[in-house]
């Protein structure tokens, strides 16, 4: 049995982070503390993603209110899948407990780097390239108009230096006409990865269709938030690229058992959840066995990382929950 709490925290972004679903200027989620019954302690992060279809933050409180205290390792195993943020974060703080876990080293290099949203990354361009050993980037599309946009993206890739791969996300924003307009780019400039989730959930048909008829890689990202899409999109048909974001997906343990099940080829990718949910979604992006693909965790200038002591902070003055 283990002894618990939880904190909520609030982090705002250094600058807001600019996407189809909107702007995106203060990140809201729960830390976890298990205690076990040797003063072990292990940390766990909901990290909700609501508009992925994840819990909301509000529901995620009145799920840590209702649940019981000292807690078992079965009812963690129970937690309803309705509560996939949840899910993850009382997983993460177990296998936090374990010593093994802790001393293990992690942050590897591999990681696509999140770009301002449109024009804004004309300006820190040159200071984004210097300082990052990385050869992926991630821009976000579908936030301005087409052409705008398209014109912006030429601009772009003239200022990437050879052997950089570029991944477009459009957060479901695009139409098909506009989709194929991309991939046609795309197929003729040959320095993009993937597009990323061009079109809503509602048109994974369209989506399969796209990926028949070109050749740069299609990414699901919101069409697979959680176990049960992930299968069902791969038993659908869907053999391209999977976005898996871990503190939104679900179940750890259920996660690995999909990719033994199926051969999916998985790319890692934040939520901008705190070091605590980063540390655990970076140990289970370890454990998968394909490396070749870039993480989606180039996501640290978002905020101010410089306070060592910010979970204490959180703990001692914040509510007592
Ligand atoms: O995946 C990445 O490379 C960066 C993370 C990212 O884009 C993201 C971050 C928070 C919420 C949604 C998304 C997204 O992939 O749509
Ligand atoms: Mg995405």
């Amino acid at each position: 049995m283990y002894f618990w709490q939880f904190r909520v925290y609030q982090r705002p972004l250094l600058h807001p982070l600019q996407t189809h679903h909107g702007l995106w200027e203060i990140r809201e989620g729960i830390i976890i503390r298990l205690e076990a019954e040797d003063g072990r302690i292990g940390w766990g992060e909901i990290a909700p993603l609501p508009e992925f279809g994840s819990e909301t933050l509000s529901a995620a409180i009145l799920f840590c209110k209702s649940l019981e205290n000292p807690l078992s390792i079965t009812s963690i195993f129970s937690i309803p899948e309705q509560f996939p943020a949840c899910q993850f974060a009382f997983e993460s703080a177990l296998e936090d407990l374990s010593i093994e876990n802790q001393s293990r080293e992690l942050e590897p290099k591999n990681y696509s780097y999140l770009l301002p949203t449109g024009a804004a990354v004309f300006p820190c361009l040159d200071d984004i390239l210097a300082a990052n050993q990385t050869n992926t980037y991630k821009w976000k599309i579908a936030v301005n108009s087409l052409a705008e946009e398209l014109n912006l993206f030429e601009k772009l890739i003239d200022r990437l230096p050879r052997g950089i791969k570029l991944r477009l996300d459009a957060n479901g924003g695009l139409s098909i006409a506009e989709s194929k307009i991309w991939l046609k780019i795309a197929d003729e400039c040959q320095i993009i990865e993937f597009i990323e989730q061009p079109l809503p959930p509602s048109q994974l048909e369209e989506m399969l269709q796209l990926s028949q008829n070109f050749t740069t890689g299609i990414a699901l990202d919101e069409s697979v938030a959680n176990l049960r899409q992930i299968e069902e999109c791969y038993q659908r048909g869907w053999r391209g690229i999977f976005v898996i974001k871990p503190a939104i997906t679900g179940s750890i343990q259920g996660l690995i058992n999909l990719w033994k099940k199926y051969p999916l080829d998985l790319v890692f990718s934040s939520v901008l959840e705190t070091n605590i949910g980063r540390k655990s979604a970076l140990r289970l992006a370890q454990e998968y066995p394909k490396k070749e693909r870039a993480l989606g965790f180039g996501v640290q200038q978002w905020f101010n990382n410089s306070d060592p002591d910010w979970l204490e902070k959180l703990w001692t003055t914040s509510a007592n929950n």
